[in-house]
């Protein structure tokens, strides 16, 4: 079958590294006589919308260039449809990519664009929309929340990070009323990370054993910590390492509802998601990516 390359682009991701990658694809999608169209995406708040109209049916390959946002809405405007996702990441975080193999450079990851394997993965699903790499809710979720709305001479990364260090300083632990698999909990806590993959807010490592093809969604809870505790531990959650530290949990199940609470921030592969209540499943082996052979 003739294959045919369906791209989407992010002007405004990673501050706007996409036109160079862009550029390079292209160069070599001509080189080798591949038919492929280019959407540059708009700022929406519905992107994947805008997306989907611009798809064409008959498109194999589905490359993203950007962050995890626009690997998000992408997926999203898939809305089933039997295509390959591939990715060039140049957002801030790329938290997704960090779970796959799909090379170092630019060259490398064009490379597997066009000559890798395929591998089929897991997509999370919370109130209906799909989400590739996870959902926080708690901390990270108010860290995203706030990043939209504060100014900052920083951008990108250290705006990110700075924020975080304000944010450890200041938030408390919120009550969250659950059920995992059934089991109802309740808790005090600072965060709750459900992930298909295993990486938060451009490499805190918060689910380290998490798999995108095991059919389960890994779990990591933060309970009360004191303020203390939290800077002295906090380049734990980067190396993975914070299993050891009593306030964390780790679960794996198939789904989680997390009951309402207007207090509670989340986002949804980095992009904000306003409150629970959220009804959080996984469906298994649902998505095929195109990785490094
Ligand atoms: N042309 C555009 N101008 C401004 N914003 C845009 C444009 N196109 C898309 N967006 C916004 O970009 C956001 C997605 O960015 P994306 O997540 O890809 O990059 P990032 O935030 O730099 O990376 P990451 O999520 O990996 O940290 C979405 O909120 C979307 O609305």
């Amino acid at each position: 079958m003739n294959r045919k390359f369906f791209i989407v682009a992010n002007p405004y991701s990673g501050k706007g590294k996409a036109q160079a990658a862009l550029s390079m694809l292209k160069k070599r999608l001509d080189k080798e006589n591949f038919y492929y169209a280019i959407f540059i995406t708009p700022k929406s708040e519905i992107l994947d919308e805008f997306i989907e109209e611009n798809l064409f049916t008959d498109t194999t390959d589905v490359v993203v260039i950007g962050g995890d946002g626009t690997i998000n809405a992408t997926l999203n405007a898939l809305r089933g449809k039997d295509m390959v996702l591939s990715f060039i990441p140049v957002g801030t975080g790329n938290d997704f990519i960090k779970t796959i193999q799909i090379g170092n450079d630019l060259s490398e990851q064009i490379h597997t664009i066009i000559h890798g394997g395929e591998r089929t993965i897991d997509i999370g699903i919370c109130n209906n929309r799909k989400f590739i790499n996870g959902v926080g809710v708690g901390f990270d979720g108010q860290i995203v929340h706030d990043d939209l709305r504060s100014k900052s001479i920083f951008s990108g990364h250290l705006k990110y990070l700075l924020l975080v260090l304000k944010i450890l300083g200041s938030y408390r632990s919120r009550k969250f009323v659950y059920y995992m698999d059934g089991q109802r909990l309740e808790m005090n806590l600072i965060l709750m990370a459900v992930h298909n993959g295993t990486t938060f807010g451009g490499g805190f490592k918060l689910n380290p054993d998490s798999k995108i093809d095991d059919g389960l969604l890994n779990i990591c809870t933060v309970g009360r910590i004191s303020y203390f505790r939290r800077f002295f531990n906090v380049g734990k959650f980067s190396f993975g390492t914070h299993g050891r530290l009593p306030e964390v949990n780790f679960y794996q199940v198939k789904h989680i509802r997390i009951e309402t609470n207007d207090a509670l921030m989340a986002h949804i592969d980095g992009e904000f998601f306003g409150h629970p209540p959220f009804e959080i499943t996984v469906a298994e082996k649902a998505q095929r990516i195109r990785v490094k052979r």
